[in-house]
């Protein structure tokens, strides 16, 4: 045996180790690509076995230089190559990405986690069929100690974001309230609602409040605000709870990816939960 730095004895390769985890990925976006890309590179205990594109032709220039060629298939033809699939498509798609793997007792990663409240079914399919819906920490954090402190009793949680104004264009909210945000200078509050809310309103920027409320309070008792700040680079959320347990306060500046809505830990916060799926030691629930 050979001690590791944590003092723990690493023994020998065990000799009934499962098969690696079939890992599929819908969606080869700024998420999509960086999970594919890592899992060609090699994750203990995953391997990637299909990959889904709206544009197989794109989709085939984006995985060219993949060591271990996989086939890009429509969404509905995943399923049965997969024992995992992760969700990293337009929010709008989560149901049809989603509902396969349940209703073969698989597990389902949901990165639009926003679009589950509006798809609520897919959590009796799950049950039904001894599949999983896993919402990952994604862009936010400290969703452990959100989901521990539920345990007990929760009074409140409270979210505010900032967002560079490239980073919340577009949003249906703003369109349909007709609030222009392009050539602002000043700091504006665009949003004082609800995750429910926001989900609607801004369905491509505002899942992590959407997971925040799954892990605590639920989305109509957690309580959002929003602000677009012309001079952030950074999509910032700080997040309060107080419970019984405790009480505390978190924080995270999400660095964009090539998509300015997605923070670059959010693929980062898949692959961080794929490599404890077959660990030895896992840290973190
Ligand atoms: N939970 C969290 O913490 C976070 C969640 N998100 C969410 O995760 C999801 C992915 O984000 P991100 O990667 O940044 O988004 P992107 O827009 O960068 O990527 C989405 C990808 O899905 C592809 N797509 C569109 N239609 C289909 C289809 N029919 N079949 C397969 N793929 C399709 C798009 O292709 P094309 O470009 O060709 O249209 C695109 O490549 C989004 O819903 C986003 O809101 C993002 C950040 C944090
Ligand atoms: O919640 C989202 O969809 C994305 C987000 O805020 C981030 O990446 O910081």
């Amino acid at each position: 045996m050979t001690e590791t730095p944590l003092g723990l004895s690493q023994t020998p390769a065990c000799a009934r180790a499962l098969p690696p985890l079939r890992v599929a990925v819908a969606g080869l976006g700024a998420v999509g690509l960086k999970i594919v890309e890592a899992l060609d590179e090699g994750l203990d205990g995953c391997v990637l076995t299909a990959v889904s594109a709206r544009d197989k032709v794109a989709a085939a220039d984006r995985l060219s230089a993949l060591t271990h060629p996989v086939p890009v298939v429509d969404i509905g033809e995943l399923e049965p190559l997969a024992d995992l699939v992760v969700e990293c498509a337009p929010a709008a798609l989560l149901p049809a990405i989603v509902e396969p793997f349940l209703r073969a007792g698989k597990t389902a990663v949901v990165l639009s986690s926003g679009a589950l409240l509006a798809n609520e079914g897919l959590v009796a399919t799950a049950r039904a069929h001894g599949g999983q819906i896993v919402v990952p920490t994604g862009a936010l954090l400290g969703l452990d100690a959100v989901t521990a402190a539920a345990e007990g009793e929760i009074r409140a949680v409270r979210m505010v974001t900032r967002k560079p104004v490239r980073g919340l264009v577009g949003a249906p909210y703003l369109v349909e309230n007709g609030i222009a945000i392009e050539d602002i200078t000043d700091p504006l509050r665009i949003f004082h609602g609800t995750p429910r809310e926001a989900a609607v309103g801004f369905p491509a920027n505002l899942n992590v409040a959407v997971a925040l409320s799954l892990a605590g309070i639920g989305p109509d008792r957690t309580t959002l605000e929003i602000w677009a700040d012309p001079a952030l680079e950074r999509n910032t959320h700080r997040i309060e709870v107080e419970a019984d347990s405790a009480i505390f306060t978190m924080a995270i500046e999400n660095i964009p990816t090539d998509n300015p809505k997605t923070g670059r830990i959010t693929a980062l916060s898949v692959l961080a939960y794929l490599r404890k799926l077959r660990a030895p030691l896992r840290v973190g629930s």
